[in-house]
């Protein structure tokens, strides 16, 4: 499968790296696109990738799947246009709190018969709230995320509770921290009915989430501690795996958890 990745940060490099070390079966980045050439052509370079500031000349560059890596405006800019050529996997899923962009986005993928992957990013448990969803019988969603103060430019000693409200409020204060409510929120109850808590904590390294669902499935509980990425430690390192994961996934004919 020969993909393409729109944003040269973190995950992106990630993903470039372990598809060209590991050499995963089938699995290999052939183009990325990048909004200032000159800075990534050193990093294109070095993975034999080919690099591209215009979005048509990348889409139309031999790729089977588009993987989005930037952050939520970017979605909200390219993944129409993405959508009428390639499928596409996209982790910065913040930008689909917005129901006119994600029934746009829904439609423009049927048309052209595209499908939209949105892996669980640095969350788990996502299937379980899918399929406790199952006949609208989810009642109660809660998530709280707590990461290093520094995370969220906060100076302070101990703990801060920095927000709480719905994940809807929640991705537009903090559209680089807390892509993981959507997802949650559009596997279960949605973005108004999702509640959001964030810590910031001055005295933990990792990203910190759990999830607290009840419906009349029953009760679940879901934590996780994530190893925040060194190039970017708002970033959990489980949501650049969980992307690899996604397009393991896809290459394989075992569905695991569908
Ligand atoms: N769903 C989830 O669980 C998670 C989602 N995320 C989100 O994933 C996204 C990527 O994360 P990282 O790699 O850590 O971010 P990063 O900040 O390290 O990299 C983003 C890259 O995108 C590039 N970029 C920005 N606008 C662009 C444009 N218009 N065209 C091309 N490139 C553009 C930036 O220059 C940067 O290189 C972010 O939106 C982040 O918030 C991060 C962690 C978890
Ligand atoms: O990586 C994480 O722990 C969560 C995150 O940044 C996001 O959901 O945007």
């Amino acid at each position: 499968m020969n993909i393409g990745i729109i944003g040269a940060g973190s995950i992106a490099t990630f993903i470039m790296k372990e598809t060209q070390q590991k050499q995963l079966d089938g699995l290999q980045v052939k183009s990325l696109f990048v909004r200032n050439f000159k800075k990534y052509e050193q990093l294109a370079a070095d993975y034999g990738i080919q690099l591209f500031d215009d979005i048509d000349q990348f889409l139309d560059s031999g790729i089977d799947i588009v993987v989005e890596a930037a952050n939520v405006a970017t979605t909200h800019q390219l993944v129409p246009k993405v959508l009428e050529k390639k499928e596409v996997i996209i982790i910065s899923i913040g930008a689909l709190a917005d129901e006119a962009f994600l029934e746009q986005v829904r439609l423009v993928g049927k048309k052209h018969n595209h499908s939209i992957y949105l892996p669980s990013g640095a969350i788990g448990g996502i299937d379980a709230i899918q399929n406790a969803n199952g006949l609208g019988e989810l009642k109660r969603v809660s998530l709280t995320t707590r990461k290093p103060a520094h995370s969220f430019g906060e100076d302070i000693e101990g703990e801060k509770v920095i927000f709480q409200g719905s994940a809807a409020e929640a991705i537009e204060k903090f559209p680089k921290n807390i892509n993981v409510s959507i997802v949650l929120s559009l596997a279960g109850i949605g973005v108004e009915n999702t509640k959001v808590e964030i810590i910031a904590d001055s005295t933990v390294t990792k990203n910190h989430h759990q999830i607290q669902a009840e419906g009349t499935f029953g009760s679940m509980t879901f934590q996780i501690e994530n190893e925040p990425m060194h190039t970017n430690p708002n970033t959990s390192m489980l949501a650049a795996l969980s992307v690899l994961g996604t397009l393991k996934k896809l290459q394989s004919n075992i569905k695991i958890g569908l």
